[in-house]
């Protein structure tokens, strides 16, 4: 089974990422990859870091002449900012740990758990690990398993649809959102919106505050069966929204027309089915975002993720110092006001890794030409039951 690790700390020396199962002979393109991480460097509200970083990929292992090997790919994404850090963060030589050192700890964020968790008295142990630098890596795995994907036309497209109140309620079709959503700093497909969007970030700025937002996914071009309803944990949906939840500060995702089935009938949930020879068996319409019984339908998957507004605020929180226990008012060295765009080019991401998962499940097969003689025969079997590409 597809799986990956991630390790790395924020202002380490690197983030790493071995992601084991690939198949082998599948041709990287690395400025596809590297673009990938770019995106999820931009957008506007975010900090002073992105400044400072230029994050690519440098392959390490399982990969010979731009193809994977069918082995562990391990991936390194460099921290530039590491060589401001070195006397905090060297891990093999000693480093100061008196100075810079965080005791007072940020409601949201987890610093306080995390030292009662883990007996720290530095906030630094935890928040370096659990800072959304780490997603870098999460990108650069995801975007991997989209070179394999792209192979069976599959694809991927993600833009913000609310940030704050203000909320994008047009509907587009996948090729409408992915011909404008990267010219968009906020990466919403409306001009319209994304210049309200932009004055919200700008307001919520001004007040020394922070904003969330939510974000979709669209996935085309899939075939019926990915997942199973035979179990719990082999759902797609159940798996994915796990992942998605693995996000910092993801607080909730939805499928479709989400939530909003507990308040319809059911006839306006359910998809319709019909069939005609052209077309073969089709939905009339996708409330239930391509998804039934844990399994995709064939349709446009349709994902969405609510992300919370960023912990550090330029106006502080009331908090404690997690030594002393005295009332602290904590001081902010640099932080994000809206991280929703880049939250929306890791959960893409995030969701192409297990539709890769699930895809090398169903079809099986060590190399990429072996998946695609038995991606093949699933197809032609799929059409003798009536289902069309
Ligand atoms: C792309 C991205 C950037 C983020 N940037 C910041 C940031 O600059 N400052 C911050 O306090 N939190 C930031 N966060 C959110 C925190 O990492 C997150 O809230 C924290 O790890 C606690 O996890 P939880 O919100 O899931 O409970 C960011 C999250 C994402 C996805
Ligand atoms: C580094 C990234 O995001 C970081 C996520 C983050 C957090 O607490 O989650 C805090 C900030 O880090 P720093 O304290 O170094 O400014 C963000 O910049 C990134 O996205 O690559």
């Amino acid at each position: 089974m597809l799986r990956y690790l991630t390790s790395g700390e924020s202002h380490g020396q690197s983030l790493i990422s071995i992601i084991d199962g690939l198949p082998s002979n599948v041709e990287l393109n690395f400025d596809e990859i590297n673009a990938e991480l770019k995106k999820r460097q931009c957008g506007y509200g975010r900090g002073g870091r992105m400044k400072i970083e230029s994050d690519k990929v440098n392959i390490l292992g399982g990969v010979r002449g731009k193809k994977t090997l069918g082995g562990p790919v391990s991936i390194e994404v460099k921290n530039r900012d590491y060589q401001n850090w070195t006397e905090y963060m060297a891990p093999m030589d000693d480093v100061d740990f008196e100075t810079r050192k965080v005791d007072n700890v940020r409601p949201g964020h987890a610093d306080l758990v995390g030292c009662l968790k883990y007996d720290f008295t530095d906030a630094r142990n935890v928040l370096e690990r659990s800072s959304a630098r780490e997603t870098a890596s999460r990108v650069a795995v995801g975007a991997i398993c989209k070179q394999v994907l792209k192979n069976f036309d599959i694809d991927f497209v993600s833009h913000v649809i609310q940030i704050g109140n203000v909320k994008d309620e047009n509907v587009y079709d996948f090729d409408y959102i992915k011909n404008n959503v990267d010219s968009s700093e906020v990466r919403c497909a409306n001009k319209d919106m994304e210049a309200k969007m932009i004055s919200q970030i700008d307001e919520i700025k001004n007040e020394r505050d922070t904003i969330g937002g939510v974000v979709e996914v669209r996935v085309k071009n899939l075939i019926p069966g990915l997942g199973s309803y035979t179990q719990f944990d082999r759902k797609i949906d159940g798996v994915m929204a796990m992942h998605l939840m693995g996000i910092q500060a993801i607080k909730g995702v939805e499928f479709g027309i989400g939530f909003d089935v507990a308040k319809l009938p059911g006839s306006k949930v359910m998809d319709e089915i019909v069939y005609n020879q052209e077309d073969g068996i089709k939905r009339v319409t996708n409330r239930l975002g391509g998804i039934e019984g844990g399994m995709t339908t064939g349709e446009e998957l349709v994902v969405r993720c609510a992300m919370k507004p960023i912990p550090t605020l330029y106006k502080p929180l009331n908090s404690i110092n997690v030594n002393t226990l005295e009332k602290y008012e904590a001081t902010v060295e640099r932080s994000d006001t809206c991280a929703v765009p880049a939250c929306s080019v890791v959960c893409e991401n995030v969701v192409a890794f297990v539709i890769c998962q699930f895809f090398l499940d169903t079809i099986g097969g060590s190399s990429l030409e072996d998946i695609k003689r038995n991606y093949n025969s699933y197809v032609q079997r799929l059409g003798e039951r009536g289902w069309k590409k």
